[in-house]
């Protein structure tokens, strides 16, 4: 009887294990279907993105006279920045538009006038009260009817505001600004919101920072992606975007998260001729980077006002003191202060009290000091998105300003070691990148990044590389990775993982003897240069890095990419025809010798 039960048991896990086998290569089939068909979805997006995007939108429509009267009597300007006027005729023609510009180029007027030239309002989605606050401020002096509606706003104004919404009764409000979170938990908002729809007095959903709706972007905020419902609800009502920042992945993202896919997308130059870009060597040791920092703020930037962005709290702390202590009037900023001590440093650093704040990306959005005359990052930023965003907040006076990176591979390993994904970790390859480029434009560099046409792009010596051009070359590594290769093997046959300071001390025959290669010569360069060399053999795919998580921390360790193509081919690196290292020789084209032979593996 047993046995008979035994048996029916086999039978029937054996079908199960046959369905499940078939199930697996059903879903792996579905994997590959659904992965091909966005695929396609993304380029079809793209094809009717840039099909839409070519359209000129400076001609004359029938609000043009409006548009111009209210731009000289509202605003008091006299003509339109690049892309101001065909963003402002592409929403008034109810088209969906995503409008990138650079910081401080005037996204704001793209909303604000049209808010003006109809009857109606205009719905403004915005990431921060304190953002509103400004905004609204401005507003009113100009005379232009604009609320906000938030945890902190009178019953008294709630009531104005609904009626308006509601009913059409009381002050015509041109613009109405609410933040994603507020927009997602309130219901009576939502409600008022669809009446004034109905009414027909819904005119346009402007949302700012629209990067923050994309997780592919360097700055995604989950309450953002509550506005992805807002298309469903108010179909006819165009919706205006507004970016410094976003790649075209970024913009396909957006479009498909905010269901506007293929809308029109407009591009501002992203080149800010003020902005003077530069990657310097970052000093070894805290106390030689204070120094440093403390030289350039008393002489290069004595008496200017900067921001030094860095990449953790504690990095934000023991930096302000140390410069306290050299007698610099600083103060950190970051996300874990309370509210009210961020707006006080906020408001000492405007009115010049602190000539600098050491910060976290935490001081970001909202910041309009004009003067800003020094952005530095202290340690390699995450992304070249965040990089031109935060850098961006020198200069809007258009007066010069300097942006620099103080750079030094191992603060590589540090970033690299915070990031949680694919996406993040390219990212911050590309800023390794920007810092390792030895005579690119810094300019042209970024608006690479960005896809944005370098034919934009003057730099008249606004960047390190511009300034100071010096000529480059091919030079030939390829013994350099031998060695390399050959030292990483010989950790690995005796099972330790290298750190990039490891690797480094076994080239030079420092460090732990069981490390060092009898076969390897030391190198004959200064250790940023073996750096430099190392950082190229990551970028170039050759070396991969290999995350370990403990209970407190993550350690990355370089390891052989032992997939790479790049091992098939001679190897060469780009250097400054006067820095090639003894040894090493630029690599001739014309020459017949054949590529070495690929390393076993
Ligand atoms: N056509 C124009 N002519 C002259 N000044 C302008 C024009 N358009 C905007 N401005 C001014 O440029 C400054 C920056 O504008 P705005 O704050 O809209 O920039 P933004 O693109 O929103 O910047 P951010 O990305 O930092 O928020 C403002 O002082 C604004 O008055």
């Amino acid at each position: 009887m047993s046995d008979d039960l035994l048996k029916k048991i086999t039978k029937i896990e054996e079908q199960i294990k046959s369905i499940q086998k078939e199930q697996a290569k059903l879903n792996e089939k579905l994997r590959i279907l659904n992965t091909e068909r966005d695929e396609l979805k993304s380029k079809y997006n793209l094809e009717k993105t840039k099909k839409e995007s070519e359209k000129d939108w400076s001609g004359n429509f029938p609000w043009t006279e409006k548009v111009f009267e209210i731009l000289k009597n509202i605003f008091k300007l006299k003509e339109f920045r690049s892309k101001q006027l065909s963003a402002i005729n592409a929403t008034l023609s109810k088209k969906d538009v995503l409008l990138l510009m650079p910081t401080g180029g005037g996204k704001s007027l793209c909303y604000q006038l049209p808010s003006l030239v109809e009857r109606g309002t205009s719905l403004v989605i915005s990431p921060l009260i304190s953002l509103i606050e400004d905004q609204i401020i401005n507003l009113k002096k100009l005379g232009v009817s604009a609320e906000t509606i938030n945890s902190s706003t009178s019953k008294e104004s709630k009531k104005n505001i609904y009626q308006y919404m509601a009913k059409n009764q009381g002050t015509v409000i041109k613009l109405i600004f609410v933040t994603p979170e507020w927009l997602a938990k309130s219901k009576m908002f939502m409600s008022n919101l669809q009446k004034c729809y109905a009414l027909g007095n819904l005119n346009r959903i402007v949302i700012d920072e629209v990067h923050c709706c994309s997780q592919w972007g360097h700055d995604f905020r989950p309450d953002y992606k509550y506005l992805g419902l807002l298309k469903g609800m108010f179909s006819d009502v165009p919706i205006l975007g507004l970016t410094a920042t976003a790649t075209m992945s970024v913009i396909l993202d957006i479009q498909e998260m905010l269901d506007i896919s293929g809308c029109t997308v407009l591009r501002a130059p992203f080149f800010r001729p003020n902005l003077f870009y530069e990657v310097l060597p970052k000093p070894s040791d805290a106390a030689a980077c204070l120094d440093y920092l403390e030289k350039l703020m008393t002489t290069n930037f004595k008496e200017q006002s900067g921001i030094i962005y860095a990449l953790s709290i504690k990095d934000t702390e023991e930096l302000s003191k140390g410069l306290r202590e050299r007698g610099l009037k600083v103060h950190y900023y970051h996300a874990n202060l309370e509210p009210e001590a961020r707006s006080a440093i906020h408001e000492r650093w405007l009115r010049n009290k602190y000539q600098a704040v050491i910060a976290t990306v935490a001081f970001g959005m909202g910041i309009d000091k004009p003067d800003v005359r020094f952005v530095i990052h202290h340690s390699l930023p995450k992304s070249l998105e965040g990089f031109y965003q935060e850098s961006g907040r020198a200069g809007r006076d258009g007066k010069p300003a300097r942006c620099i990176v103080l750079y030094k591979l191992s603060d590589y390993f540090r970033v690299s070691s915070l990031v949680g994904s694919k996406v993040e970790e390219n990212k911050v390859k590309a800023s390794l990148e920007y810092c390792l480029a030895q005579n690119t434009c810094r300019h042209k560099q970024i608006a690479s990044h960005f896809e944005d046409g370098f034919e934009t792009v003057r730099c008249e010596k606004m960047c390190d590389h511009c300034k100071n051009p010096r000529k480059c070359l091919e030079v030939d590594v390829t013994s350099v990775w031998k060695d390399i290769y050959t030292i990483m093997e010989n950790a690995e046959s005796n099972g330790v993982n290298l750190t990039l300071l490891k690797l480094i001390d076994a080239w030079y025959s420092t460090g732990a003897k069981e490390l060092r290669v009898d076969t390897v010569k030391k190198p004959r360069m200064d250790r940023i240069t073996a750096e430099y060399l190392v950082a190229n053999f990551l970028q170039k795919g050759l070396l991969k890095e290999e995350k370990n998580y403990t209970a407190y921390s993550v350690n990355v360790y370089l390891k052989i990419n032992r997939k790479s193509d790049a091992m098939k081919n001679r190897i060469l690196v780009t250097f400054k025809e006067d820095a090639i290292p003894k040894g090493l020789l630029p690599f001739n084209k014309d020459s017949e010798e054949p590529p070495p032979k690929r390393m076993k593996t």
